[in-house]
């Protein structure tokens, strides 16, 4: 069990985000509540990227709030970030893993057991001395949430994590992240692809144009969707 309070429930309150003159994200109100994987659902453009970044403090509302749980303050290393493509340092397998912990301020024994955990949960041990920018794509993105899970987040941020694999890495990637799901870690990711957030979602944010449309189950969207866009996109037909 966790030895300090929880980050959770996270608070999203009313956020805007202005860019290049536009309302990017357009009074984005949703919690986040411990367990389960949600997705950010949405047409390119939708503001799902965004979402995630301005969720992870990478990017700052201009207006609204981000919240954490009360007593939560200084522990935003409760909550990791994968992106799409991910940044490998020219450095080991092992050693992108050890670097983001020293970065979070994990000192050496301490980082190297759990470097080392992390290469054994994702299957990366035989691995672990090989240069990490020369491994497959999938390899990568599961490094990438191998390096993440090491820093034991509460919840985990993933920016569409497959949008560059093929079918076979992207199964192996859903499947880890169920992984993940079922060890207790809260998982808000971002995907276009619908088939994938049939097979994971317990929970849709579904997003157009920097609105939040649909906040529900997985179930009751994919059965009963209540909004035109929704109905759209799920047809087929939504592009923009
Ligand atoms: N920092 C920024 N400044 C200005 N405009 C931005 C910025 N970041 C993103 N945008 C624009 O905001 C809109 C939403 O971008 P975002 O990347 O969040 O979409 P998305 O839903 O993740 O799309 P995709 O599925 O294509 O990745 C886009 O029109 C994008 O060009």
């Amino acid at each position: 069990m966790r030895d300090v309070a929880s980050i959770l429930p996270l608070a999203v309150d009313a956020v805007s985000f202005l860019g290049d003159g536009r309302r990017l994200i357009d009074g984005l109100s949703f919690d986040m509540p411990a367990g389960g994987l949600a997705v950010l659902l949405g047409p390119n453009g939708a503001g799902k990227s965004l979402t995630l970044r301005l969720c992870h403090g990478l990017l700052t509302p201009s207006q609204g709030r981000i919240r954490w749980a009360a007593g939560a303050e200084g522990r935003s290393r409760r909550h990791a970030m994968v992106f799409q493509k991910p940044i490998m340092l020219r450095r080991s397998v092992e050693a992108n893993i050890a670097h983001a912990l020293a970065a979070a301020g994990i000192s050496g024994s301490e980082r190297r057991d759990r470097a080392r955990d992390a290469l054994a949960r994702f299957g990366l041990s035989e691995r672990a001395t090989q240069a990490a920018r020369l491994l497959s794509g999938g390899e990568q993105q599961r490094l990438a949430i191998a390096r993440a899970w090491a820093l034991r987040p509460e919840l985990l941020f993933l920016d569409e994590p497959t949008s560059q694999l093929d079918p076979a890495a992207t199964r192996q990637i859903e499947e880890l992240l169920s992984g993940l799901v079922a060890e207790g870690i809260t998982v808000l990711m971002s995907t276009h692809d619908l088939g994938q957030a049939r097979r994971l979602a317990s929970r849709v944010l579904f997003l157009h144009r920097g609105r939040l449309i649909e906040d529900a189950s997985a179930q009751s969207f994919f059965a009963q969707p209540a909004s035109p866009e929704a109905r759209a996109f799920l047809a087929g037909e939504l592009i923009w």
